[in-house]
């Protein structure tokens, strides 16, 4: 008979603090298939296994309050976050936390309360458990604003099937093939545009003999220009024209919109509570009307779109595609009709608001409370930043950047200038885009209420219990994939993929979420990601100044501590 080990995870109510987390010590012990402990090693097939994960060691379910953890007092864990600035950290934090206690563990932060599970079979569990919740308690500390309040009432107030039957009409414009094939041809005019704009900023600032001049700048300002003018294009159905020498002064104010609140959010969230007392005022007051000014550039955008239209049905063959023209997301849904405009409004400034649920305990800490916040991320950045990884990982692996290439050159020769051709022929592309979101993932959890009791690694979970699938400790975790830290697009291939898939095998891949909740801008973000590094691979040479791993921090999102430099040689 096969012989496999199986380790299940015996929680060992020892007092004391273990290591640096200040977590509680476990055991690790080896299972009989039977469930009796035989040296370290478990006789049986897959079926024993799954019977032990579910029965335990002793054929019970082990109970909700035997799941490890990181101290059971959630104030004193909140200041040891604060002391040693744990939510900068989080991902590693959570990593460690995982390499010590085991595959699943529990944590109070607050009030904050979370089970943190890992493997892809768990996360499978999790999934199948949840329910069609409406985005909870969502905007919360924000939805005291009044922009805010005004334009996403429509979205966040309806609930389970309602919510869903409005969601599938949006998917129709966002999510499916055929409005994939509308919108593309957009993302790669502004790609390439953007690609333009630098190979002429190469040949100006740069460096070397004519045709091979290179430059080493951070890209990440250009990058978020390029994530805007897309999303924008792709939503609105109009450049803004970010690429411009001169932009407009509407576009400059909006640009400058993002960058304050991306700015104002770090601060608001963590700083410890007696310097948030002192700026705190004025920073929530910048915070609070920069989103309002982001906001009110998507009503100046709705408007316009819909006096568009009204003007076009007027004038005779409507605009939208059935006249040939595609005038964006929101030119589409409105000329469907088939939600109410405040309902397209709705829809539309979450698109450009995008969204993470992240949690975490906001600055209310100071009034002695916390609070599980969901906190949006402008959709242009969430692309942004997975992009400089991108850029810096394909920069210091010049084998893979060249097998690449060579793939999109191919295919491009075969495309005849079709993008979506272009893309289907060069899966690699997609791999490098699945490759960077798993080792860095922009939100590092996923989150869920079960809406029924569920059981994972042995233990019961209540229904309405937060789990969260935590993203980053899975994308270098050595138990969901092979030499985890290697940067390699093709592990994504189908056929290795195929070779990988064990139990749960398909949930490893889930930056963007899963289910009817899932990342609504997905197709949009792969699609602008892989389009710009397909250009991008075209016209120039990747190289980065050092190859040393790239220091991170959570500030809502996984980011660079500091950004990268990119060497652009042109080819
Ligand atoms: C690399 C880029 C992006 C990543 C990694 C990402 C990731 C995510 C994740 C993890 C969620 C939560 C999903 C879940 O709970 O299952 C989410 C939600 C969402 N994202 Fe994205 N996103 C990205 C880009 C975008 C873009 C470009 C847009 C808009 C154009 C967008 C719009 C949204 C919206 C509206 C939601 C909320 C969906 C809902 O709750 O119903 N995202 N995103």
């Amino acid at each position: 008979m096969r012989s496999m080990s199986i380790r299940v995870t015996v929680f060992v109510r020892a007092p004391g603090i273990c290591g640096s987390l200040g977590i509680q010590p476990q055991k690790s012990l080896c299972v009989s298939a039977a469930g009796a402990v035989v040296d370290g090693k478990i006789e049986g097939g897959k079926g024993a296994v799954r019977e032990v994960r579910k029965k335990g060691v002793d054929g019970r379910v082990r109970r909700f309050e035997e799941i490890p953890h990181t101290g059971r007092n959630g104030w004193v864990n909140l200041v040891k976050f604060w002391r040693e600035d744990r939510f900068r950290n989080l991902h590693k934090h959570m990593e460690r936390t995982f390499n010590t206690l085991g595959p699943i563990y529990r944590e109070k932060v607050g009030t904050v309360s979370s089970v943190n599970i890992l493997l892809p079979s768990d996360i499978s569990e999790l999934f199948k458990s949840e329910g069609l919740h409406p985005r909870r308690m969502l905007l919360q500390p924000w939805a005291t604003h009044r922009e805010i309040r005004k334009h996403s009432k429509g979205v966040f107030l309806k609930n389970g099937e309602e919510w869903r039957a409005d969601r599938l009409q949006l998917n129709k414009e966002v999510m499916m093939s055929a409005a994939v094939k509308r919108f593309l041809p957009l993302l790669d005019d502004v790609a390439g545009d953007f690609c333009r704009m630098l190979r002429a900023r190469v040949e100006r600032e740069g460096r070397g003999e004519e045709k091979k001049r290179s430059l080493t700048i951070d890209p990440c300002p250009d990058l978020f220009r390029f994530a805007l003018e897309a999303s924008c294009h792709v939503i609105y159905g109009e450049r803004i024209g970010l690429f411009s020498s001169s932009p407009s002064l509407e576009s400059q104010k909006f640009i400058w919109a993002v960058e304050r609140m991306l700015a104002t959010t770090p601060p608001l969230l963590y700083l410890p509570p007696g310097l948030l007392l002192r700026i705190g005022a004025p920073l929530w007051t910048q915070h609070a009307t920069a989103w309002d000014h982001i906001f009110t550039h998507a009503e100046a955008r709705i408007q316009r779109g819909y006096q568009r239209l009204s003007s076009s049905q007027a004038q005779g063959p409507p605009a939208g595609a059935a006249g040939g023209l595609y005038t964006g997301i929101l030119g589409q849904l409105m000329e469907k009709g088939q939600l109410s405009l405040d309902l397209i409004k709705a829809n539309i400034t979450e698109l450009m608001a995008g969204g993470v649920d992240t949690v975490c305990t906001v600055p209310l800490c100071v009034l002695a409370f916390s609070l599980s916040v969901s906190p949006l991320i402008p959709s242009s950045v969430q692309t942004a930043v997975p992009l400089q990884f991108a850029l810096f990982e394909l920069g210091r692996n010049p084998e893979v950047q060249e097998r690449v290439r060579q793939q999109v050159r191919m295919s491009w020769a075969q495309a005849g200038g079709d993008p979506q051709k272009v893309l289907q022929g060069a899966p690699l592309l997609k791999g490098t885009i699945k490759e960077v979101l798993r080792l860095y993932p922009v939100g590092i959890t996923v989150q869920r209420y079960p809406v029924r009791d569920i059981v994972l690694q042995n233990y019961h979970i209540p229904a309405g219990t937060m789990v969260q699938a935590c993203l980053y400790p899975m994308g270098r975790s050595a138990q969901v994939f092979e030499d985890p830290l290697r940067f390699d697009p093709s592990r994504w291939s189908s056929s290795r993929e195929e070779g990988q898939r064990g139990e749960g095998g398909g949930f490893r891949s889930l930056a963007f979420g899963f289910g009817a909740r899932q990342c609504v801008g997905r197709r949009i973000a792969e699609n602008e990601m892989q389009l710009l590094l397909m250009h991008i691979l075209l016209s120039f040479h990747l190289s980065v100044p050092s190859s040393e791993d790239l220091k991170t921090t959570v500030t809502l999102i996984l980011q660079p501590e500091t950004p990268p430099r990119i060497t652009f040689s042109k080819l």
